[in-house]
């Protein structure tokens, strides 16, 4: 097993070429927030702003449209009831699904409709009820993406492996993994305060930092974003993955020296001038 290190921050956070546009930088488009989960959508989308992503859209109930763009003006909305969604999906760098979804018949639609749209050359990260609808239903399992990253909390993956928390161990998660993902090119970020990594080449990872004042809703959500941001504009590959794990709990681990409680917007807000210290370290 290997630790995540600040190491990986310098590694993978470049100074941006001049000659570049968004367009570089990824198009991103994040699916989630029915009617009482919107905050969950948009701390995604937040993340994966202020981590960098080009281009931002968002698929969500239309209740939440105000409180978005009234939030961050630069992310685009589309109903996600809306027939163009699925032409958008197949036109995006990174999909991000999950966060706020709901596990209704609808959102069962959309997972269904993902997974038979989604490509080779796209990355797929799929969190929280994006997972439970999975558990629920195997026809739902993606087998196109070109990488798809799971980001489950312990009881999310114990829905999804069948396997108790206390018996959640590196072999019984590794085999989990490759029995349920047995083709796909899988990162499997199972979070808790000591984040495992899991790849499907049998590599594990272990997060180094983070605290307690992080136990607060949104805290999932808002690493979701960062990884879409980070996978949009450094690429689908396990370095941008475990660099965004890496920040995500540095940022929270700088807020707490000041907070008891650390806000996931808080670690949003500051992601661009951390990003701008390591890359110009690098
Ligand atoms: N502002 C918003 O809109 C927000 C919306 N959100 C959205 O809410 C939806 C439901 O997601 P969820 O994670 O809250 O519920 P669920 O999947 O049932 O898990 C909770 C159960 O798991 C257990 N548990 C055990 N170990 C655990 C661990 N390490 N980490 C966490 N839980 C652990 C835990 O145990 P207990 O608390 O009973 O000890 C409890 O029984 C989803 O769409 C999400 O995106 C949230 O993101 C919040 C902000
Ligand atoms: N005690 C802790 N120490 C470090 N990190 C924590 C701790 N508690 C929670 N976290 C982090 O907060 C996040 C919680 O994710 P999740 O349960 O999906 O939140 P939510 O669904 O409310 O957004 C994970 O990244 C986890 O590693
Ligand atoms: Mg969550």
């Amino acid at each position: 097993m290997s630790e995540i290190t600040a190491k990986i921050l310098t590694k993978v956070i470049k100074k941006r070429p001049s000659n570049s546009h968004k367009g570089n930088y990824g198009r991103i488009l994040l699916i989630g927030g029915n009617e009482n989960y919107g905050g969950a959508i948009i701390m995604a989308a937040e993340a994966a702003l202020n981590s960098g992503a080009g281009l931002i859209s968002v698929a969500t109930h239309p209740v939440n449209l105000n409180a978005l763009h009234a939030r961050n003006p630069e992310v685009m909305f589309i109903d996600w009831r809306d027939r163009n969604l699925l032409n958008l999906i197949t036109k995006m760098d990174v999909i991000v699904c999950g966060p706020g979804l709901g596990t209704n018949s609808f959102a069962h639609q959309m997972m269904l409709t993902l997974c038979q749209n989604v490509s080779s050359n796209q990355t797929l990260v799929l969190d929280a009820n994006a997972l439970d609808l999975i558990a629920q239903d195997s026809k739902l399992i993606p087998t196109s993406a070109g990488l798809i990253v799971l980001t489950p909390h312990q009881m999310e993956w114990q829905r999804l492996s069948q396997i108790r928390i206390p018996y959640q161990t590196d072999s019984a998660n590794l085999s989990a993994l490759k029995k349920i993902f047995p083709t796909q090119n899988v990162i499997l970020v199972l979070k808790s305060n000591r984040t495992h990594v899991y790849t499907s080449t049998n590599e594990i990872f272990v997060n180094t930092s983070g605290n307690p004042g992080m136990a607060t809703g949104g805290m999932g959500d808002t690493l979701a974003g960062i990884i879409g941001g980070f996978t949009a504009q450094f690429g689908g590959t396990l370095d941008p993955v475990l660099a965004a794990i890496y920040l995500h709990s540095l940022a929270g681990d700088k807020i707490a020296e000041t907070d008891y409680v650390v806000r996931p917007t808080k670690i949003s807000a500051i992601l661009p001038q951390l990003m701008n210290h390591y890359a110009n370290k690098g």
